[in-house]
């Protein structure tokens, strides 16, 4: 094969990776605005359309309580399974023999993103209130929710938001240059809490105006699930970045700002 034959195949496979990878993130994007929607219980209409049909509390079939409860269990451990292993750095490592290095991520983002979108499209609300508030309070905490998602939105930008999401290693692709290099950093947000987007999800699942038993049931398995995350993650990082990532642990708290340091 001639260096000619060779070359528009090439920039063919790149540009489909550049358009698989903006899929991606447009997916991504829309399922996370879904997300804010459905957890902050906002029922999304344009005209007599419904975009946003079902939410935590509203929607959905009536079915008795045990059925609604075992179909969310078999959602959210699905959701926990995808994330799991698939921001293993041993999977990674497995995955991208089989799937193009530079689509790696962007692959990710997408299971990711489908695995929301079937969780919150078959979600089953179970209504029963454990508790509700009213005025201001309600207010108040509708607020510091939608920080919360504020906060995830805003620490994704400082950790380095287009690698994050796939759409950095698809254009470098693109330009032939070598896969961007994965940087450990500790700006702003990260100064304060190891952790600030899952803190910022976190805020986002339980300060609420109204506890139903399925919201609490959506906030418990996420809390578990990505305090177990962490222990993953941070395994991951202190492979990658040894004793700079140890010293980090020791001096920030993990999810509590302000919480007693590791000595
Ligand atoms: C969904 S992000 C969550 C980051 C962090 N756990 C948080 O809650 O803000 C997961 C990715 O961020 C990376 N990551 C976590 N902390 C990092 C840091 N301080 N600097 C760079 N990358 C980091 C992890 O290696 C992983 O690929």
């Amino acid at each position: 094969m001639t260096t000619t034959e060779h070359r528009p195949a090439m920039t063919a496979g790149r540009i489909a990776a550049v358009v698989y990878g903006t899929v991606a993130y447009v997916v991504f994007l829309l399922v996370f605005s879904w997300a804010i929607a459905f957890v902050e219980d906002v029922r999304v209409t344009i005209g007599d359309t419904a975009l946003v049909p079902r939410t935590i509390d509203h929607g959905g079939p009536t079915v008795p309580a045990a059925v609604a409860l075992l179909v969310n269990v078999v959602l959210l451990t699905l959701f926990a399974a995808q994330h799991s292993v698939m921001a293993r750095a041993g999977f990674k490592r497995w995955w991208t023999r089989i799937v193009p290095a530079p689509v790696e991520r962007s692959t990710y983002v997408l299971a990711a993103s489908l695995c929301l979108a079937v969780l919150m499209w078959w979600w089953c609300p179970i209504t029963a209130e454990l508790w509700t508030v009213s005025g201001a309070v309600s207010g108040i905490l509708v607020v510091i929710s939608l920080a919360g998602w504020l906060l995830v939105l805003t620490s994704t930008f400082l950790i380095d938001h287009f690698d994050l999401f796939g759409l950095r290693q698809v254009v470098a692709n693109a330009r032939g240059r070598p896969a961007p290099t994965y940087r450990f950093v500790t700006p702003l947000w990260y100064g304060i809490v190891r952790h600030p987007i899952y803190l910022g999800f976190l805020i986002g699942f339980w300060v609420t105006p109204t506890m139903t038993v399925g919201h609490l049931v959506f906030a418990v398995a996420t809390t578990g699930f990505v305090l177990v995350g962490i222990q993953l993650e941070e395994r991951d990082l202190i492979r990658t970045f040894g004793d700079d990532y140890r010293s980090y642990r020791r001096r920030v708290p993990m999810l509590l700002p302000g919480a007693h340091r590791r000595t």
